[in-house]
C-alpha cells in the first residue's frame, strides 16, 4: 500500500516518480551547481519562531489584502511556464484551484494555456499576469492589452531574466516542449512560438533570441505609459533595486531568486527579504517566493515583513498528482499548517505576526 500524502514534500516525491524526465528536470532544476536551490529551503531553518502564549486564539482569520483585494490566505501561486507538461489542464486547473481557495494565481507569459483560456476557466479568482519583455515591444504590449481585457488584476514584470539561467539538466536533456503542447499566448505566431528543433536547451535559445536584454529601470515608465494595472516587479534581491522600483512608483516588489534558476550563489529569497522590507517600508507592498514548502515558512516570511508569499514548484507537484484537486490539497495543507502555527504562537490574525516573533538563530548565541 502506498503511503498517505500529507505534506508538500510527499507531493514532490510523488511527482518525481510520475513525471517524464524532460519535464521533471525542467521543473525541478536550478541554475549551475544548484547550491542556491538547496539553500532556498535550508535558509528557513536558520530563522526561529518566538511563540507568545495565552493570547486568545479561539477565532482565527488567515485573510489579508493584497493590492487592495481580499485574499483568504496569505499564500498564492507564482508564475511557472508550461504547466500542461504536468497535467492536461495545466494552468487552467491551477487557476481554478487558486480561485476555489480564494487566493492569487499568476499566469506565466510562457504558458501552455492562453490568457483567455485561463480567464474563462477561473473567472472569479484574482489573476495576475507575468510579463517578459520581448525585443519586439509590440509583442509585450499586445499581451498586456489582452490581460487587461481578460480581467487580470496586476502585471508581474520579471526583472531577473535578461538571459535564461544555465540549467545543466535542461542542456543535457536538450529540452524540448512536447509536440502536442504550444506556447498558448503566441498560438500561430512563428517568431514567438518555440522552435522545437533548436539544439541544446531550446529554452536558452528562445530567451536569448527573443527577450530584450537592453531592458533598464526606465522602461518601467514605458509600461506605465499604456497600462493602468498595478505593476509588481519580480526578482528583486537588493535594497538598492527595491528603492529604484519604489521611486518609479511600482505597487509591489516580489523578492525572489526565481526559484534559484537564474544564477547560483545568490542568497535565499528569505535572507534577502529583510533588507528590502527595511529599505522600502510602507511605500510598496513586499512579497516573497522561493523554497516555501511548509506553513512555518509562510509564518517566518510574514514575520520578516512579507505581506504575502507565493510558491512555484509545489503547484506543479499538485498538478502532477491530480490536477486542480492536487493544487487545492497543496493550498489546504499550507493553510492548515499556517493555522496551527498561528494558533500555537498566539496569533489570531496575520496582523498579529510581528517582526519580534521570528529571529535569526544567531540571536540565541548572543544572549
Ligand atoms: C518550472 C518553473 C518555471 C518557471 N517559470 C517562470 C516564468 O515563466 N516566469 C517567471 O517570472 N518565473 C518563473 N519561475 C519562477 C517562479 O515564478 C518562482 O519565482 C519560483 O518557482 C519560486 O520558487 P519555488 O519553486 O521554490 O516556490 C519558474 C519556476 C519554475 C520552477
Ligand atoms: C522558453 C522560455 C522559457 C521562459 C522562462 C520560464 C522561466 O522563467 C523559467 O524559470 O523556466
Amino acid at each position: 500500500m502506498s503511503e498517505a500524502i500529507v505534506c508538500v514534500k510527499d507531493f514532490e516525491k510523488h511527482a518525481y516518480n510520475v513525471l517524464p524526465r524532460n519535464a521533471l528536470d525542467y521543473y525541478r532544476s536550478g541554475a549551475g551547481a544548484e547550491e542556491t536551490l538547496a539553500h532556498n529551503r535550508k535558509a528557513f531553518s536558520k530563522y526561529k519562531i518566538r511563540p507568545r502564549c495565552l493570547r486568545n486564539v479561539a477565532k482565527r482569520d488567515l485573510s489579508t489584502t493584497v493590492l487592495g483585494e481580499k485574499v483568504q490566505i496569505p499564500v498564492g501561486i507564482s508564475p511557472t511556464a508550461m504547466q500542461r507538461m504536468a497535467h492536461p489542464e495545466g494552468e487552467c486547473a491551477n487557476a481554478r484551484a487558486a480561485q476555489a481557495m480564494g487566493t492569487i494565481f499568476t499566469l506565466s507569459t510562457i504558458a501552455t494555456s492562453s490568457i483567455e483560456e485561463v480567464a474563462q476557466a477561473a473567472p472569479y479568482g484574482t489573476k495576475w499576469f507575468q510579463l517578459y519583455i520581448y525585443n519586439d515591444r509590440n509583442v509585450t504590449r499586445r499581451l498586456v492589452e489582452r490581460a487587461e481585457k481578460a480581467g487580470f488584476k496586476a502585471l508581474v514584470l520579471t526583472v531577473d531574466t535578461p538571459m535564461f539561467g544555465l540549467r545543466l539538466a535542461d542542456i543535457r536533456n536538450k529540452f524540448v516542449l512536447p509536440p502536442h503542447l504550444k506556447f498558448a499566448n503566441f498560438a500561430g505566431d512563428k517568431a514567438t512560438g518555440i522552435n522545437q528543433t533548436e539544439s541544446g536547451s531550446g529554452l536558452n535559445n528562445y530567451v536569448n533570441r527573443l527577450f530584450d536584454q537592453s531592458l533598464e529601470w526606465k522602461d518601467i515608465k514605458w509600461l506605465q505609459s499604456f497600462t493602468k494595472l498595478p505593476i509588481v516587479v519580480k526578482g528583486v534581491l537588493t535594497a538598492e533595486d527595491a528603492l529604484i522600483a519604489a521611486d518609479l512608483g511600482v505597487q509591489g516588489i516580489l523578492v525572489s531568486n526565481h526559484g534559484a534558476r537564474q544564477v547560483d550563489g545568490t542568497p535565499a529569497s528569505i535572507e534577502a527579504l529583510p533588507e528590502i522590507v527595511r529599505a522600502v517600508g510602507d511605500r510598496v507592498e513586499v512579497y516573497m517566493d522561493g523554497g516555501i514548502t511548509d506553513g512555518t515558512d509562510i509564518f517566518k516570511a510574514l514575520a520578516l515583513g512579507a505581506r504575502m508569499v507565493f510558491f512555484g514548484r509545489p503547484a506543479l507537484w499538485g498538478l502532477a498528482h491530480s490536477g486542480e484537486e492536487g493544487v487545492k490539497k497543496i493550498l489546504n495543507i499550507l493553510k492548515t499548517e499556517l493555522d496551527y502555527t498561528m494558533a500555537i504562537t498566539g496569533c489570531a490574525t496575520v496582523r498579529d505576526i510581528d517582526h519580534r516573533m521570528v529571529v535569526h538563530e544567531s540571536y540565541y548565541s548572543k544572549l
